[in-house]
């Protein structure tokens, strides 16, 4: 069965799946079930950013889009530092189309990494990521216990967005209190006027279902989040001059708005569990 809207291409050992329908263009990444761009055909607009230095050859994970981390959070593994990678091992294997479809609210696909089983998370389980391209770019990280013991996992849509710059980028709808990752995890209350103006690195514990990033005073992206119980939000300002596939002046395009579970939940037998990301633009 073709699906008109999905073409597939291959470039330095990797395969892309190029979506294209009336309502809006994406490109994902099967290395790391990866989207790397939306682009809504209402405004033509890029929403998501990847680092002119990404690795785009399977050697690391992609910087930009949206890496999808699993099944733990950062170094949340409960090892030493470095033992076991960031943010899970799904953003560095090769995952598999295993649908597409096209309507008229766009085109539908999903995607499953090639094993859910690895040092750190020794589970039954199967994970899912179903993508809708359309108006909107809605992403769903599904998993599911198919084993016989409950398990706990964290995760996230760990997703970049484009800005045009940094400075002129107000985030709206966040609310309660966020854990300073940069001040030894210091709970702290989230700015009424939630401007950029340094590295920042929180885990905002309200999980609010619709953040707004504002540039200039005008809507431009919002962010809709379901079935997750934090929201991330990253920005590592000078200090990406020390990451190698970012360049020192990237932070200024870029802002991590990430849709996360990171306190554990719990899937018992049998159970699913769908955190959900929905990219809106809004139109100027
Ligand atoms: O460099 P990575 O492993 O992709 O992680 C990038 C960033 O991800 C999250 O936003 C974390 O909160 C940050 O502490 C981390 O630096």
């Amino acid at each position: 069965m073709s699906t008109e809207s999905l073409q597939v291409s291959e470039s330095n050992g990797l395969t892309f799946l190029e979506v294209d329908n009336h309502l809006g263009s994406a490109k994902i990444s099967l290395f790391g079930g990866h989207v790397l761009s939306f682009i809504p055909k209402k405004d033509g607009q890029e929403r998501l950013w990847v680092s002119p230095h990404a690795y785009l050859n399977g050697e690391r994970p992609i910087r930009g889009g949206i890496p999808v981390c699993w099944p733990w959070f950062s170094d949340d593994h409960g090892k030493a530092k470095g033992e076991l990678p960031a943010h899970g091992f799904l953003r560095t294997q090769v995952w598999q189309l295993t649908s597409s479809s096209e309507d008229e609210t766009g085109t539908h696909i999903t995607l499953a990494p090639s094993f859910t089983r690895a040092e750190g998370f020794e589970h039954d389980c199967a994970v899912t990521l179903s993508i809708t391209v359309g108006n909107a770019l809605t992403v769903s990280l599904i998993t599911e216990n198919t084993g016989v013991v409950p398990f706990i996992y964290n995760c996230a849509l760990h997703s970049y967005f484009h800005v045009d710059h940094i400075q002129a980028v107000r985030l709206e709808g966040v609310t309660g209190d966020y854990k300073d990752k940069l001040d030894d995890w210091a709970v702290k209350p989230t700015p009424e006027n939630y401007t950029f103006t340094g590295e920042t690195d929180r885990i905002h514990m309200s999980p609010v279902e619709k953040a707004s990033i504002v540039v200039n005073d005008k809507p431009f992206t919002d962010v809709g989040s379901k079935g997750h119980d934090s929201l991330v939000v990253w920005n590592p300002w000078q200090s990406a001059a020390s990451i190698s596939d970012m360049d020192p002046f990237g932070y200024k395009h870029m802002l991590c708005v990430e849709s996360s579970i990171t306190q554990g939940k719990t899937l018992q037998p049998s159970e699913s569990h769908a955190m959900v990301q929905t990219i809106t633009p809004v139109l100027r």
